[in-house]
């Protein structure tokens, strides 16, 4: 798809598979990938079995949510992977933008990609990487969208579209996301891209300078948030002047 020959990306590269039900649409598209596609595949369904989220968590999937996956073959050179989370937030942004009314409460984007309305989350992206057996690269972008159920959930409060004013079904923001996803791929894929990428983040990025805590894999650290830098990294101001990069973690506000 892309470096070192990078190319344009428009909507006429994609495909759509809408399925009825299946265990979840990220192993799709990876069984997809392994049985030789080509990628820009999307896969959605209108229920997930076995919905899955990040750090091995369930991801209930009832019908009258989003499911949708988004299978990338060599996507990119390792070394600008880890800005794609960025893209795909800021597109998830924008299609959820396009079915909330006038004077909903404030969408916004949580690090690194998560979206929230009223700081309540309504979107989980996960990716998942594989190396196939014939030396290409799948990349899934799995993203679940809240559209008229709400999840139980422990961690985080959460919310739904329809809760939140919107009157759209799963399938008219699938339409919006197809779109999107095509254009901030574009310009993600472009040399310039991935800064006007970040840009476009902070723009509708949620507690920058506040105080957060982020939960690591082996320990917690609190800090005031300083924003991210170009590839997605979050810097942590820490106290004294010490700035700490992380590049992966759960945040939490206050
Ligand atoms: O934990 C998170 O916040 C990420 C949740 C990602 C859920 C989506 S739903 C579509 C795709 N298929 C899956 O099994 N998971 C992702």
């Amino acid at each position: 798809m892309m470096s070192p020959a990078r190319r344009r990306i428009s909507l006429g590269d994609f495909r759509h598979e809408a399925l009825s039900e299946t265990s979840s649409t990220n192993s799709e598209c990876l069984a997809r990938a392994r049985a030789g596609d080509g990628g820009f595949l999307w896969v959605t369904a209108q229920k997930q079995t076995s919905g899955r989220g990040r750090r091995g968590r369930t991801w209930a999937s009832e019908r009258g949510n989003l499911y949708a996956s988004l299978l990338l073959i060599d996507p990119a050179p390792m070394e600008r992977l880890s800005s794609l989370p960025l893209a795909i937030a800021v597109a998830v942004h924008r299609a959820i933008r396009m079915v909330l009314p006038p004077g909903a409460a404030p969408l916004e984007v949580k690090w690194p990609n998560d979206i929230l309305i009223g700081r309540r989350k309504t979107c989980g992206i996960l990716v998942e990487g594989e190396k196939l057996a014939d030396g290409r690269y799948a990349l899934v972008i799995g993203i679940g969208i809240n559209v008229s159920v709400m999840p139980d959930n422990s961690l985080y409060p959460v919310t739904c579209l329809r809760q939140e004013g919107s009157t759209a079904a799963p399938e008219e923001l699938f339409a919006h996301l197809f779109a999107s996803m095509a254009e901030v791929l574009d310009i993600w894929n472009e040399g310039r891209g991935v800064r006007e990428i970040a840009a476009r983040w902070r723009d509708v990025a949620c507690g920058i300078g506040e105080k957060i805590t982020v939960n690591l894999p082996d320990r917690s650290i609190s800090g005031q948030f300083a924003g991210i830098d170009d590839n997605g990294v979050l810097m942590l101001e820490t106290g004294a002047g010490n700035m700490m990069r992380i590049a992966a973690g759960d945040v939490f506000f206050g």
